[in-house]
């Protein structure tokens, strides 16, 4: 095995489980500007949405997809879609968040989903698991850009206890191993401390493997 060459911080769980692993300003400023270069010709051709939840409900996030497969949701519930709701391919995922995946999971499969999910001051995301993916043996790979926010992670059950880290635009969140299905969700948005998004605001990438 390879291994990553980076170390990164390993973070305490409730109840001990690792797998969480958080590198802090892994994207330097000119890393995170580059992306989000990427990630203006992604919304160019597949336009952030505001998806309905299975109970009806519009979610606060805005996201689009790259990659092979998108997420998406709406009353018939959590799934990955090969297109965009309009029709059109999901594009490409962005060379930037390749080579992030390559770095911190470089044993792990390919890439198949960047979820682009936009956050503007109010947005926040419920305690959730991601398991609409076939295989919990490859890791989620998170990156935050923009905004501060405090992510929460709890653990394998809904309703145990949780702890929560702050992220900030560059660093990048492992979650795979024993914690590859921990409940997890954002807070809140620390809004307008960060001058790297035009209008303010925070995106998070999150890299799946979906089958
Ligand atoms: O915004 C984040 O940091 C987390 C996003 C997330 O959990 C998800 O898209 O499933
Ligand atoms: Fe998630």
């Amino acid at each position: 095995m390879a291994g990553s060459d980076i170390a990164g911080e390993p973070i305490a769980l409730p109840g001990g489980l690792a797998g969480v692993v958080l590198h802090r300003g892994l994207l330097d400023r000119t890393a995170q500007a580059a992306l989000v270069e990427e990630l203006r010709q992604v919304v160019a051709r597949a336009p952030l949405f505001a998806p309905l939840t299975p109970w009806g409900k519009p979610m606060k996030v805005r996201m689009t997809s790259a990659g092979r497969f998108g997420w998406y949701t709406d009353r018939k519930g959590y799934r990955y879609i090969d297109a965009h709701p309009s029709g059109a391919p999901w594009p490409p995922i962005p060379q930037g968040a390749r080579a992030v995946w390559r770095r911190v999971a470089p044993d792990a499969r390919a890439p198949e989903c960047c979820l682009v999910n936009r956050y503007g001051e109010a947005a926040r995301m419920g305690l959730h698991q991601d398991r609409d993916e076939a295989d919990f043996s490859q890791p989620v790979v998170s990156i935050s850009l923009g905004d501060p926010a405090t992510f929460r992670i709890g653990g394998l059950q809904r309703g145990g206890p949780t702890t929560s880290v702050r992220l900030e635009s560059g660093d990048v969140l492992v979650i795979g191993g024993a914690a590859r299905l921990v409940h997890h969700g954002i807070d809140r948005i620390f809004f307008g401390r960060s001058d790297l998004l035009t209008d303010g605001g925070r995106i998070n990438l999150t890299l799946r493997v979906v089958t």
